[in-house]
């Protein structure tokens, strides 16, 4: 059945369209987002969801959508939807970062001159045929010094913006690298040189619990008189009561506003004051960013329901087609290995450890390490993939750790993952061989060639003769048809280990009679997903 997709906000019709081409059954029901109620009752049939900021995809919501694999944002804030909630159900979170950060910096470029001159005010005197020539007094921008709060990917843009109208830009961004300000042309500064020395405030960060309030009332009192403030990023940032009392008393010049910390906003602090500029989050709102933005999350999410390639997601490392291609068996055998270890494990996990030799260690290790807890954690929770299993592993207290090596001589690559439990240390290594088959190549340190069957037997001995023998006639008397098997030994420590690959399912009786021969020291069925 081909997947369904809800597209419940206002996208371009282009995203319906990909769905379509794609194979996808698409719901197109644009004010959708806007009914909670409605949303939950239908939420569940759908496996993806297409939004953009009105749709907010609460917990409550998620917890109701048991089909879903996929939220994608058709712009670039995710403050709408619950990530943390939305990774322990599996479901990955995708935005578009660079559709329509262009159209948003041209905005706050535009928010900026607006306020600087009064243009909104100035425009609606005019058209009242009032001709008001000396009330629109404004201020010049070149030379001006503008401060922007965060310089990512649009408040990069607004800073180089800034560079040609001629003005002196200094950011703050904790992240800015000093390279990264030299090539922009700006000064890096701390967020109180910031207040103290900007005649324009411009706000590009995404609303987080760290930058929320951002510009606080205390914030506010130290920034310069005569401040002006443009907010093109999220409602919430700027204390708004306070910046209201703010442009009453004079000490804060004007301001111009995109985002509000409730929208739809119908009332707010800073309606009706003198020059405060608002528009309706338009910041987006292009036929250029709208068509980029749904082309791009149409297709993305397309890819992942259809292929399983992940792009531009928030809760998941991305893997592109081109990764997909080469990583899918390596992603396969670090799955079996953690499966094989999470069948293995029967006490409390303390630790994950896993090394990547050679070619694997050049891969995305990020997909490669959730693919391996996956593995893992399946054993005990089926409903677990690789978006959740690093999230419920962090809960549960479980330390993942990762080595990169380049030693391997006998293969091109591979990846070992030991297991630390309150027990024990158990370990795997495995491979992936030119044609394309994961395979298991050493457990307790013996090596050994195991290609990965459905239903297998695993069992470690003293190497003495007979064994085979006994598992033969043990598990044939019980009905079982061993299809192949592969061993192993050690012959400085006399262990051996043996895989048997059979056709169904062990009976627990076969696995007692064995146990009960006394010649093994451990017997256990295993279940691979090949
Ligand atoms: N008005 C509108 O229609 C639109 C609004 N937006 C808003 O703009 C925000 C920024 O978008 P992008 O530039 O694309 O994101 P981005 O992720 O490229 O940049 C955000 C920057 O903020 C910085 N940052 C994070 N925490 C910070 C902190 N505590 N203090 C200072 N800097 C901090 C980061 O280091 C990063 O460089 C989005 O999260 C969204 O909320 C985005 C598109 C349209
Ligand atoms: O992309 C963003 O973060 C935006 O804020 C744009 O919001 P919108 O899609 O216009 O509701």
């Amino acid at each position: 059945m081909a997947p369904r997709v809800l597209i419940s906000d206002k996208l371009s019709d282009a995203a319906v369209q990909i769905f379509k081409d794609r194979g996808i059954d698409v719901d197109f029901q644009p004010d959708l987002g806007k009914d909670k109620d409605k949303l939950l009752e239908v939420i569940g049939q759908y496996d993806g969801l297409a939004i953009r900021s009105a749709t907010k995809v609460t917990e409550k919501i998620i917890a109701a959508a048991d089909n879903l694999k996929v939220i994608g944002r058709a712009g670039i804030g995710v403050d709408n939807v619950d990530i943390p909630e939305a990774s322990r159900k599996g479901i990955i979170v995708m935005n578009t970062p660079f559709g329509n950060m262009i159209t948003t910096a041209e905005h706050a470029i535009a928010m900026m001159f607006a306020v600087a001159r009064q243009i909104p005010e100035a425009s609606a005197s005019t058209h009242a045929g009032k001709w008001e020539k000396s009330k629109f007094m404004g201020v010049e921008l070149t030379g001006k010094t503008l401060g922007v709060i965060g310089a990512g990917n649009i408040g990069g843009i607004v800073c180089t913006r800034g560079v040609g109208l001629r003005m002196k830009v200094v950011a703050y961004d904790p992240f800015l690298s000093d390279d990264r300000a030299a090539e922009l042309g700006v000064e890096k500064v701390e967020l109180e040189d910031l207040l103290k020395r900007a005649d324009f405030i411009t706000l590009h960060v995404p609303l987080t619990d760290q930058t929320k309030n951002i510009l606080s009332k205390e914030n506010i009192a130290k920034t310069k008189k005569g401040v002006r403030i443009i907010n093109c990023a999220r409602g919430g940032l700027v204390d708004e009561a306070a910046l209201a009392e703010a442009l009453k008393d004079g000490h804060v010049a004007g301001a111009a506003f995109d985002v509000f910390a409730e929208e739809p906003a119908k009332e707010n602090p800073l309606f009706n004051l003198p020059n405060v500029v608002c528009t309706p989050h338009l910041g987006a709102a292009t036929s250029e960013a709208q068509e980029n933005v749904a082309l791009q999350v149409a297709e993305q999410m397309s890819d992942y329901l259809l292929t399983g390639a992940v792009q531009n997601a928030l809760n998941m490392p991305s893997v592109t087609a081109e990764e997909a291609k080469v990583m899918g068996p390596w992603i396969k055998l670090a799955g079996h290995l953690g499966n094989f270890i999470g069948q293995m494990t029967d006490e409390p996990i303390k630790a994950i450890n896993i090394l990547f030799d050679g070619q694997a260690s050049e891969m995305n290790l990020s997909a490669l390490t959730s693919s391996v807890v996956s593995g893992i954690m399946k054993v005990t929770n089926p409903d677990v993939n690789m978006v959740s299993a690093p999230v419920i592993a962090k809960e549960r207290g479980v330390r993942i750790s990762t080595t990169k090596q380049d030693q391997s001589g006998a293969f091109e690559g591979y990846i070992k993952v030991t297991v630390v439990t309150t027990q024990r240390e158990r370990s795997i290594g495995g491979t992936v061989f030119s044609d394309g088959k994961p395979r298991f190549i050493q457990i307790k340190g013996i090596n050994l060639d195991a290609e990965v069957g459905r239903h297998m037997i695993y069992t470690t001995n003293t190497d003495l003769p007979g064994i085979i023998g006994t598992l033969g006639t043990t598990l044939g008397s019980n009905g079982v048809n061993i299809a192949n098997f592969t061993l192993g030994r050690s012959a400085e420590k006399g262990e051996a280990i043996a895989l048997l690959y059979v056709d169904d399912v062990v009976p627990a009786k076969a696995v007692e009679e064995l146990k009960a021969t006394g010649k093994f020291q451990q017997v256990r069925p295993l279940v691979f997903d090949v």
